[in-house]
């Protein structure tokens, strides 16, 4: 059984094309750098990489993306290589695969593809599947026309996982009802994630969001961080694995603090450079809980030599996403693995940590306690009865058990958010 399952697995060659003209932007990973992840994410999408080779252009080649001369290289190396597919490091145009496809004559994919497929094969929820579905689709429907013939003859592997093997072939029409239906669903989900969100809001639970480069250790750190809650059980540790992308759905899970207040953690998908663009909008949705956070702890691999370079990445999502200017602890971590003699001095809004070894979490949970004390204000307001509308907003909002009717108006209890708090300072009674 097992060499069957053996011969099954793609053998890649990995392509990647170093522009040598233009300034080099700095938010760039070096392209040696940029081909190990690329190796990274062949072999989390379950290829064998069985080479890997860089062309250096001035520009790129408009038909044949690195010159026909070198796709021609390509093809005898791929047969020496008994390669199976070449995977090329940055995102094609329609024209490209099937002129590459025409000469190489196997599978050709980009690295968009290769990421939307791991995202296909580990997809768990409903609402994960939905979303990269619907990633796939936007990707291919500008390709209808330019996956060439390797792609349907192959009918299986990397690059072909997710909606489906005939609706390659379907037409441009069907597609777009396809993503219109897929929206649809999506918001179907959405609606029920609001619900749960308004409940987690009035419960006045905090929500910390744990985000950051994949690899970096966010599900070692939520698992971690959930082990002193008194609910706590093995069951409810998350998968964390050295692996890219081990984490896709995001998941919430009870913590709690020194002074024994709890908090939702919230563990999320990783980010990697060049993440397909419709890959952040298709997750947009799941990504929300970020947007609604109380706190964002980004997450760091300082032993990582691209670190800096992970770290822009990551608020350049955070950005897309809307979630740029959220209160944010910056966690390094891994330091287990770093060989220092003194470890950095932590600083409010930043902290070393080893999530694996439980290394200096009391003093992350200390800074996570201040971020949280600072976010919200227990008061007392008095409401005008003129003001029904704002008490009935603050009793959809939070969980307001103590109002009296007074004479002047409605006295409140209520434990505010920043934003609240500034917007009803004038009815507050006492703090
Ligand atoms: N040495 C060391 N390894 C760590 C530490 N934290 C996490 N790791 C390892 O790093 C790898 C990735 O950890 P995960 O927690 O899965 O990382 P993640 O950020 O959730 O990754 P994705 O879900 O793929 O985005 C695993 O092999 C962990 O054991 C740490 O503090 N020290
Ligand atoms: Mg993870």
């Amino acid at each position: 059984m097992e060499h069957i399952e053996e011969k099954k697995q793609e053998r890649a060659l990995l392509v990647g094309l170093n522009i040598t003209s233009t300034a080099k932007r700095t938010d760039d990973i070096d392209i040696n750098e940029s081909m190990e992840e690329l190796k990274e994410l062949a072999k989390a999408a379950g290829a064998e990489v069985v080479g890997s080779l860089i062309q250096n252009r001035q520009s790129r080649d408009s038909a044949f993306y690195v010159g026909k001369g070198k796709v021609e290289e390509i093809k005898a190396y791929c047969e020496s290589l008994d390669a199976t597919m070449v995977i090329f490091n940055d995102e094609l145009s329609g024209a490209h695969i099937r002129n590459i496809e025409e000469i190489v004559g196997i599978k050709i994919i980009d690295r968009t593809t290769l990421i939307l497929d791991i995202f296909a094969q580990r997809a768990l929820s409903k609402e994960g599947k939905l979303q990269v579905e619907l990633a796939q689709l936007n990707y291919r429907l500008p390709r209808l026309y330019g996956m060439g013939g390797q792609m349907s003859r192959t009918g299986a592997g990397i690059g072909t996982r997710g909606p489906g093997e005939q609706k390659l072939e379907i037409d441009k029409r069907n597609i777009l009802n396809k993503a219109a239906d897929i929206r649809r669903e999506l918001r179907e989900v959405k609606k029920i994630r609001e619900t749960q969100r308004v409940q987690r809001i009035k419960s006045n639970i905090p929500i910390v969001a744990l985000v950051g480069y994949t690899n970096a250790g966010k599900s070692t750190l939520l698992n971690e961080l959930i082990k002193t809650h008194k609910d706590y059980e093995a069951e409810k540790e998350v998968f964390a694995k050295d692996m890219l992308f081990a984490t896709l759905d995001v998941t919430l899970r009870k913590a709690v603090l020194p002074s024994k207040k709890e908090f939702l953690a919230v563990d999320t998908v990783g980010f990697v450079s060049k993440l397909p663009h419709d890959l952040v909008e298709a997750f947009k949705a799941t990504l929300e809980e970020v947007q609604y956070a109380d706190l964002i702890l980004h997450v760091v691999d300082a032993t990582n030599s691209n670190y800096e370079i992970q770290m822009k990445t990551t608020e350049k999502v955070l950005k897309e996403l809307g979630a740029d200017n959220k209160n944010t602890i910056l966690v390094y971590n891994k330091i287990d693995r770093l060989d220092l003699d003194i470890y950095p001095k932590n600083r409010d809004d930043v902290v070393y940590i080893s999530a694996k070894k439980g290394v200096n979490m009391d003093k992350l949970l200390e800074l996570i306690e201040n971020a949280l004390s600072e976010a919200t204000y227990q008061v007392k307001l008095l409401l005008p009865y003129e003001r029904g509308d704002i008490f009935s907003k603050l009793k959809n909002k939070y969980n307001v058990e103590n109002f009296e009717y007074v004479e002047n108006g409605i006295t409140v209890d209520v434990n505010l958010l920043e934003e609240d708090y500034n917007i009803y300072k004038e009815y507050i009674l006492e703090k």
